[in-house]
């Protein structure tokens, strides 16, 4: 179920929820550019959602250059945006208020 693709309604619902992310070209993927105030907030931002990402086994794509960090979530077995996108989402803007 969590990693079933969500019909295009459900995949507003997240992005009316979460205004600050978008939805790519293709409709695959959530996308979302952190800025952060240091390198170091950046780094304790990305090592605490990949502690949660390997906990829940569903790991985001994403970039670092200096302060900034730019994510892709999408689930690559079901080759769109599942639940598991969603609340990896969803802890990562818990993660990035604390940094
Ligand atoms: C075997 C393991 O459960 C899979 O390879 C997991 C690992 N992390 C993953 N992460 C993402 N984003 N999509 C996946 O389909 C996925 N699959």
């Amino acid at each position: 179920m969590a990693r079933q693709r969500l019909s295009s309604s459900e995949i507003a619902e997240i992005v009316q929820a979460l205004p600050d992310w978008s939805i790519d070209a293709a409709g695959t993927g959530l996308l979302r550019t952190y800025r952060f105030e240091s390198f170091a907030s950046a780094i304790g931002f990305m090592t605490e959602c990949a502690i949660f990402a390997d906990k829940i086994d569903h790991h985001p794509e994403w970039k670092n250059v200096y302060k900034t960090v730019e994510v892709r979530l999408t689930t690559h077995s079901a080759h769109g945006i599942t639940e598991l996108d969603r609340d990896l989402a969803k802890y990562m803007e818990e993660v990035a208020r604390r940094h």
